[in-house]
Parts: structure tokens; sequence; C-alpha cells
């Protein structure tokens, strides 16, 4: 399997997909702030930093939360490597070790294969650094969608503002045209 051809390439930074986003959006004060980027063949390398507004119990991230984290780098693996948009299907989770308040996820996800509109990809997030101890394993289905999923389901003038961010962006982007 290779990236598509105007994938960005090994070393890049993703920029946010969208800034309301939780995992990944600026504007969001108690998101997840994922930061992301591509890595060698098929791997994108993202870090997920938790903070107070993400505990489960005292001092100890949010399963639900970590899920999410792996959701968002997941499919920023997907949307950037494939350049195709895709919601989640199926995500699974192991938490192997609590992660604290103040640790940093290092998360190294890679797309495992493609069959039809069906995606796969995995990830493992490693303590505060990319040889930490493994902390959460993940696999993920993403189904790949056409735009009108976005148009039908989600909010037409939110949606609009974010297609006109995207274009105003200097990379080229998809062509996303509801
Ligand atoms: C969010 C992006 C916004 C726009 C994108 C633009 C730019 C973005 C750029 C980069 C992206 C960067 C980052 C993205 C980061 C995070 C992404 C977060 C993603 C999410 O967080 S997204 C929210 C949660 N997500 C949903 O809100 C989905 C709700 N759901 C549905 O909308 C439908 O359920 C759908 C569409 C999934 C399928 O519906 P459908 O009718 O189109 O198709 P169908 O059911 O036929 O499934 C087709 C084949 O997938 C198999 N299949 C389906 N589901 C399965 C499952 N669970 N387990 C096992 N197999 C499954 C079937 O078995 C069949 O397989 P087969 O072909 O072999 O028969």
């Amino acid at each position: 399997m290779e990236p598509h051809p105007d994938a960005p390439g090994p070393g890049s930074k993703l920029p946010q997909h969208y800034e309301q986003c939780f995992g990944c959006g600026d504007e969001v004060d108690a998101g997840l702030h994922i930061r992301s980027a591509v890595g060698d063949g098929m791997v994108v390398h993202s870090t997920f930093t938790v903070t107070e507004a993400h505990q489960g119990a005292p001092g100890l991230a949010h399963g639900g939360l970590l899920a999410c984290a792996f959701d968002e780098a997941l499919g920023s693996t997907v949307g950037n490597l494939l350049r195709r948009p895709a919601v989640t299907g199926k995500l699974e989770t192991d938490f192997r070790r609590p992660v604290p308040v103040g640790s940093t996820l290092h998360i190294a996800a890679k797309l495992d294969g493609v069959a039809g509109r069906k995606i796969y990809a995995s990830a493992e997030g490693r303590l505060d650094a990319d040889d930490g101890p493994v902390a959460v394993r993940a696999r993920g289905l993403f189904v790949s969608v056409d735009f009108t999923h976005f148009t039908t389901h989600g909010d037409v003038n939110a949606l609009e503002k974010f297609r006109a961010a995207r274009k105003a962006r200097p990379e080229k982007d998809w062509d996303i045209n509801p």
C-alpha cells in the first residue's frame, strides 16, 4: 500500500483538520490538542498531553478520552495518507497502563489495509517518549464516505466555513465540493 500521490511527505507537520474538533482543534479549550506529523511509509505520529481537564480518576486520564485520542490519531492517518473522507465504524482500545495527568502519549498509527470502502488502521501509544512503555493500543475500522455524509448529517453552514478555510490553505487540498 502506498500513500496517495498528493499526501504530505514524511516529516510534514499536519495542521488541525477543523478548529472546533475535540481531538485537534485550537478553539476547544478543554480539547485534546493533538499534534500530528507524517512518518515513514503509512505511519503518522501524534502526541497528546494529558491535562487536568482529561481526568477520570484523580490524576489519571479518562479511558474514553484516551479512546478519543486514538480515534483522532487513526482518523488523521486515514484522512491525510489516503486523502479521502472516512468515518470511524469501529474502534477497539486496549488500556495496558494508567496514563497520568502531565504525561504525553506518543502515538504511532499506521494504515494496515483497504478493502473496498473499509479502511483498517492500528496504533500504539507510549508514555512520554517514542520508545516509552506501551500504555494503550487501538485498532480502527474506518468507512469511506462521500462528502454528502457531512452535508446530510452535519451543520451545513459550519461545513461551508470549514470548506472555505481549507481552500485558503497554501497546500493542495482534497476536492471538498458539497
Ligand atoms: C471528520 C472529517 C470532516 C471532513 C473531512 C475533511 C477533511 C479532513 C482531513 C483529514 C482528516 C483528519 C483527521 C480526522 C480525525 C478524526 C476523525 C474522527 C472520525 C470520527 O470520529 S467520525 C464520527 C463517528 N462515526 C460515525 O459517526 C459513523 C456513523 N456511521 C455511519 O454513518 C454508517 O454506519 C457508515 C457510514 C459507517 C456505514 O454506513 P453505510 O450505509 O454507508 O455503509 P455500510 O453499512 O454498507 O458499510 C460499508 C462497509 O463497512 C462495513 N461496516 C460498517 N460499519 C461497520 C462496523 N461498525 N463494524 C464492521 N464493519 C462495518 C459494512 O459491513 C460494509 O462492509 P462490506 O462492504 O464488506 O459489506
